[in-house]
């Protein structure tokens, strides 16, 4: 199953956000985007889950324009974690999680075993058993975080999207969600600031820079030099490890600064 946009324009009010971004994603794969606050990662997220249609251009699940899937089956097939999700409703962890099973259910196919199965999985898989029985409102971000994510997983979906996914989270958790959707078969597209983690974690990263594809590539094609400081403004080298992965070494003026601030200090 694929999932594609050819050409696609979003635009709020008269202001183009996205323009004309053509973007295939390869069954399997796991698809890093970056790029700049402000240059449209969240909104080419939110035309590729279905969340918002696109003004000009195509958006499509398997060959098929995604407003011809309607919405239970695109949610059957694609689960988004948005960036900035919350609830005001009184769910505990588990009932939240739960919510991900709602595409499946009808009259003809009520809450089963299977579903509970599935929500324990998903509650187990982001490591929040433990808190499966808390209350939304008491978790803290790092843990909502861990949840959203879990309620995708329940969807089952064959795409999962996820805007910033590690926002929130310690370190340990970072690199255990960025392990976890790498292991599950399941496509993976996510928006990701940490340019080390989408060199370790993605088989290819698309770069945005003003609303446009600026490139699509492996890790090594994207993160070079030239385009961190064409596209991030920042200066930088890249190491080419011996297993094949790269890390990006950022120039800081950490010690310069120091150094000055001591004296306007002093
Ligand atoms: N509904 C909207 N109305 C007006 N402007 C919008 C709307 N949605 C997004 N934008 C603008 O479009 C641009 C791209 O926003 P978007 O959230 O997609 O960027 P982003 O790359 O995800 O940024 P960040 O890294 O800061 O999360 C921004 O300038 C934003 O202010």
């Amino acid at each position: 199953m694929t999932l594609e946009l050819r050409d696609v324009v979003w635009s709020a009010g008269y202001r183009k956000i996205i323009k004309n971004v053509s973007i295939r994603v390869e069954p399997g794969e796991f698809l890093g985007l970056i790029g700049p606050n402000g240059s449209g990662k969240t909104s080419l997220m939110s035309v590729l889950s279905g969340v918002r249609a696109p003004a000009g251009g195509r958006a499509m699940l398997a060959g098929r324009d995604m407003k011809k899937h309607g919405r239970r089956k695109l949610a059957q097939q694609i689960g988004f974690v948005e960036q900035q999700a919350d609830t005001t409703d009184r769910l505990t962890a588990r009932e939240a999680v739960s919510l991900g099973r709602t595409p499946y259910l009808s009259m003809l196919s009520p809450w089963s075993d299977r579903d509970d199965v599935i929500v324990e999985r998903a509650l187990g898989d982001v490591d929040m058993t433990h808190l499966a029985d808390r209350f939304w409102h008491t978790l803290s971000g790092g843990e909502k975080q861990r949840i959203h994510i879990a309620r995708a997983l329940a969807q089952e979906p064959k795409f999962l999207l996820l805007d910033e996914p590690t926002n929130h989270l310690d370190i340990r958790h970072q690199l255990g969600l960025l392990e976890l959707v790498n292991r599950l078969p399941v496509t993976v597209v996510a928006a990701l600031h940490d340019l080390n983690h989408a060199a370790m974690y993605c088989d290819r990263i698309a770069m945005m820079c003003d609303g446009e594809l600026v490139g699509i590539g492996s890790p090594a094609d994207i993160l070079t030099p030239e385009n961190l400081r064409d596209v991030f403004g920042v200066d930088a080298n890249i190491e080419h490890t011996a297993d094949g992965f790269c890390l990006v070494r950022y120039h800081g003026s950490r010690r310069i600064n120091v150094a000055n601030k001591k004296d306007r200090v002093a």
